[in-house]
């Protein structure tokens, strides 16, 4: 079994356990009572230059054990304080050492928006992420049905979530936008061998209207990757490892942007 259906199996493990604590109607009427969200986390990526979303992430599937010193908070806000558009906040606790409390720690401490990471499975973690404090969630087309996409993005609509469908191949591209993804994002890292190659991007770009919004996700490392990004017209970066294992994030972000 490949990586994404371990990941995915896990999470409906998860899932199964969480609906015994807080049943499916009382978790959506608290998600729908809740302060409806704004959209804020696409509307963040909507600016004229190239926007990042930076990642807490402590271990992955493909590095293990990324940062063994681990201080979300202090990370998240160097991210902010370092000018991040957003932040994205793994919350799977298995391969990527996650945690529910890490996003919502998070999110109530920052003023940017902040992306849920997760292997959602079940609109209950649509729910949980909107009561997490999240301003968007993570939909992965080769996990989900068109059906569940599309009824997920209904969802994310009627609570002002962002959802980031993502897709790895083309076929993924054209089945996020017949389901009306605003906002796509292509992985460049093979979740068959792990490989990292940004040219997916590029290959994948073209298939991607301008009314929609374009983030190349995994491998983005330095300057030159980013330029290279920039220069296709991605919207946005979401950068991970590069910055996690970056002792000054500050000057790294910097960096990425060619700041310095
Ligand atoms: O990173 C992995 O090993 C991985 C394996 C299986 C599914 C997803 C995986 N990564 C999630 C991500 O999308 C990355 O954390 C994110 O794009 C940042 O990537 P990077 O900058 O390369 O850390």
């Amino acid at each position: 079994m490949n990586i994404l259906d371990q990941l995915a199996d896990y999470a409906r493990l998860r899932v199964r356990n969480a609906k015994e604590l807080l049943p499916p109607d009382q978790i959506k009427y608290l998600a729908d009572t809740f302060p409806q969200g704004n959209f804020a986390f696409e509307n963040a990526l909507k600016k004229p230059d190239i926007a990042f979303i930076c990642e807490c992430k402590k271990a992955s599937p493909s590095k293990g054990l990324i940062a063994p010193e681990f201080p979300y908070l202090q990370i998240a806000k160097e991210y902010e304080d370092a000018g991040a558009d957003c932040i994205s906040v793994l919350t799977e606790p298995k391969w990527f050492l996650g945690k529910d409390d890490y996003l919502k720690e998070i999110a109530g401490s920052v003023s940017i928006p902040c992306l849920r990471k997760d292997f959602t499975v079940d609109e209950y973690m649509i729910y949980e992420a909107k009561l997490l404090g999240a301003s968007a969630v993570l939909l992965i087309v080769s996990i989900l049905s068109r059906e569940k996409i599309g009824r997920y993005l209904q969802i994310c609509d009627r609570l002002g979530l962002s959802a980031l469908v993502e897709a790895h191949d083309e076929q993924e591209v054209k089945t996020a936008l017949s389901c009306g993804a605003r906002l796509i994002g292509v992985n460049n890292r093979n979740l068959r061998d792990f490989s990292v190659d940004t040219e997916n991007s590029r290959r994948l770009r073209e298939l991607i209207p301008p009314n929609v919004l374009f983030v190349s996700e995994s491998g983005v490392k330095d300057g030159e990757d980013v330029r290279r990004l920039r220069e296709i017209g991605a919207d946005a970066v979401l950068v991970g490892e590069a910055l996690m294992r970056a002792p000054d994030k500050s000057s790294k972000l910097a960096e990425l942007r060619r700041e310095v």
